[in-house]
């Protein structure tokens, strides 16, 4: 019998983030391991014209909870979706509601945030520090509470190449952040944002460390833990392998050169490429649960949920098996045939975006302005350049991730929660994990056919068609161009007309000696 699923048994549990990726998974594998948990709140806000109750029963109604629903029938009568905004004061709960989560809630996972690299300072800091600041506020009022965990990302601390698992104070203290961005104007927060991340990345890094202060400042005599997973990749195992269903991380450009868009892309083929399947975070969100709850350490623990000490694998390696995949299982549609490297200096980049980005997406637009349609591919080039030149960060250096609580905590579980609660990723075989997650990206995030396979690779072969007619076209028009310029260029093309010439007329002459 696992413990962990035992100990789920009977609680209140708040989630937040429930409706995002990792948050999806995390209560899948609850109703699914813990079938008898009492009740699931989660914070939820209505979104793109859907109420609370529509994005809910989407969920429970996805690919992802088909398991859910054999061991669990009631499942949505153990969801309890609450109103709930975390840009608001004090969320915009209800009292009723308010009320009932404080008395009844036992654990909370803490899985919301804004994971844009782009946002700005204040939007960021307000989801995730101030609502950070808020929920442990709540959570300081919850009788039952027995564990509160907090996730936060491996790159908090980014601007450090060895990262050790305890929290790094940042140079202004969060209350101070949270207290001027009350009354500074967004154009001077524009301006004083690159001082203050320094030499993180993005608000996101930065504020992401910033919540880690939080919890650490107001943990009070909680049980807190702080889980720090590196880049979150589709499933490797659970329910189902490849599972994926958002742009985020490197699915957005493993789409990207699937349909022929990413042609190059600025990284290090011998760089870590640091990722981690979504259900070992799950797993080892869970097991860190119980083990808070259970253990009650005297401090907040920080747990490495990463997978470059244990297992590594290279960007190198990663992007070749990508490719591959692709040649067996095309994309629908493809722009062009996914082919891409990797550029290592900025000259190399720009040339590459010049040359394999931004020009056939130009001739794409004319194209497409000759038929009477509507530009669309240099609008789409530029955003997917931008999205690239902000992963760039990530894929062209290799961090240290020290990882003994991640560890400790393995060694502490039984033979039986080590297999129910997997988070060893020594037992990841890439290529087959790589390869799943370019199939699960066409499956369940493209939603697209495996029957359309053949008329895939038939698209793609017209393409490669079409590339060898417009090259030859390219070179003799070039050619024909040189000619009539330059009287070098007419001595060559002279010499090598003149020279096939003779070399047919000898092979004429011989064989009519041979008959
Ligand atoms: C040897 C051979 C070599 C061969 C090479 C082969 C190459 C193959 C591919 C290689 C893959 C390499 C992958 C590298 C990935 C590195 C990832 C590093 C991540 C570090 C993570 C840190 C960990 C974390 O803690 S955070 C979680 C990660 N967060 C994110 O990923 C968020 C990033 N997203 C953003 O910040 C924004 O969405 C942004 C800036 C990308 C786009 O903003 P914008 O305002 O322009 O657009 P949106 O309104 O958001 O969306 C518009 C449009 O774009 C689609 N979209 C959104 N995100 C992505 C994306 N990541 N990639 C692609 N497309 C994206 C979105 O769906 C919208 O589409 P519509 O159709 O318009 O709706
Ligand atoms: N994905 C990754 O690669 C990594 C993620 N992490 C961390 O893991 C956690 C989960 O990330 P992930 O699941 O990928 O992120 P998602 O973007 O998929 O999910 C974010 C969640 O936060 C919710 N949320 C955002 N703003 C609000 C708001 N104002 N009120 C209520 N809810 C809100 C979203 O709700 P809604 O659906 O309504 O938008 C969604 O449920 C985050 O803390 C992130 O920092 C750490 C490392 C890597």
């Amino acid at each position: 019998m696992s413990m962990i699923a035992a100990f789920y048994g009977g609680k209140s549990i708040l989630i937040t983030g429930a409706t995002g990726f990792m948050g999806k998974v995390l209560m899948e594998k609850l109703f699914r391991t813990s079938p008898d948990l009492k009740v699931i709140y989660i914070l939820v806000r209505p979104k793109a014209g859907q109420t609370l109750q529509q994005r809910v029963f989407q969920i429970l109604n996805s690919k992802l909870f088909e398991k859910v629903k054999e061991v669990c029938p009631n499942v949505h009568e153990k969801i309890r979706a609450i109103y709930a905004d975390l840009n608001q004061n004090d969320f915009g709960i209800s009292k009723e509601d308010m009320q009932e989560l404080l008395s009844c809630t036992n654990i909370i996972f803490h899985c919301a945030a804004t994971v844009r690299f782009d946002d700005t300072l204040r939007h960021a800091v307000q989801l995730n520090v101030t609502a950070t600041q808020q929920l442990l506020l709540m959570a300081s009022q919850m009788p039952k509470l027995e564990a509160f965990i907090h996730i936060s990302t491996a790159f908090s601390n980014c601007n450090l190449k060895h990262i050790d698992e305890v929290i790094y104070p940042c140079p202004v203290e969060p209350k101070k952040i949270i207290d001027s961005l009350e009354w500074l104007d967004d154009a001077i927060i524009d301006e004083i944002t690159p001082k203050l991340i320094g030499d993180r990345p993005n608000t996101y890094t930065y504020t992401k460390a910033l919540g880690e202060m939080v919890v650490q400042q107001e943990s009070g005599n909680m049980n807190i833990a702080i889980i720090r997973p590196s880049i979150v990749g589709a499933t490797w195992q659970e329910p189902f392998p490849g599972w994926v269903d958002n742009l985020n991380g490197p699915s957005g450009l493993i789409i990207a050169a699937g349909k022929g868009f990413l042609r190059a892309i600025k990284a290090t083929p011998m760089a870590v490429a640091d990722l981690i399947p979504v259900d070992t975070v799950v797993n080892l969100t869970l097991a860190v649960g119980w083990y808070t709850a259970v253990h009650r350490p005297k401090s907040t623990l920080v747990y490495h949920c990463t997978s470059g000490n244990f297992n590594p694998c290279n960007w190198g390696k990663m992007g070749f098996q990508i490719l591959a995949t692709f040649e067996k299982i095309p994309l629908e549609r493809a722009f062009r045939r996914p082919y891409a490297d990797f550029t290592t200096n900025n000259f190399t980049t720009q040339y590459r975006n010049a040359v394999s980005h931004r020009a056939p997406a130009i001739i794409y637009d004319f194209y497409l302005r000759l038929t009477g349609r509507k530009p669309r591919m240099t609008k789409l080039m530029n955003r997917l350049l931008r999205t690239v030149s902000m992963m760039e960060y990530f894929v062209n250096q290799s961090w240290e991730w020290s990882t003994y609580n991640t560890e400790m905590l393995m060694s502490e579980l039984s033979p039986e929660d080590q297999r129910v609660f997997n988070f060893d990723v020594r037992q990841l075989n890439w290529l087959e994990y790589i390869e799943n997650y370019v199939l699960g990206v066409k499956k369940y995030l493209l939603k697209e056919d495996m029957a359309g396979i053949p008329e895939a690779k038939q698209h793609l072969k017209r393409l490669r068609n079409i590339h060898y007619l417009f090259n030859t076209a390219l070179f003799l028009i070039a050619w024909r161009l040189l000619i009539a310029r330059s009287q070098m260029a007419r001595n060559v093309w002279f010499f090598i007309v003149s020279f096939c010439y003779k070399f047919l007329s000898y092979f004429r002459a011989s064989s009519t000696l041979k008959v």
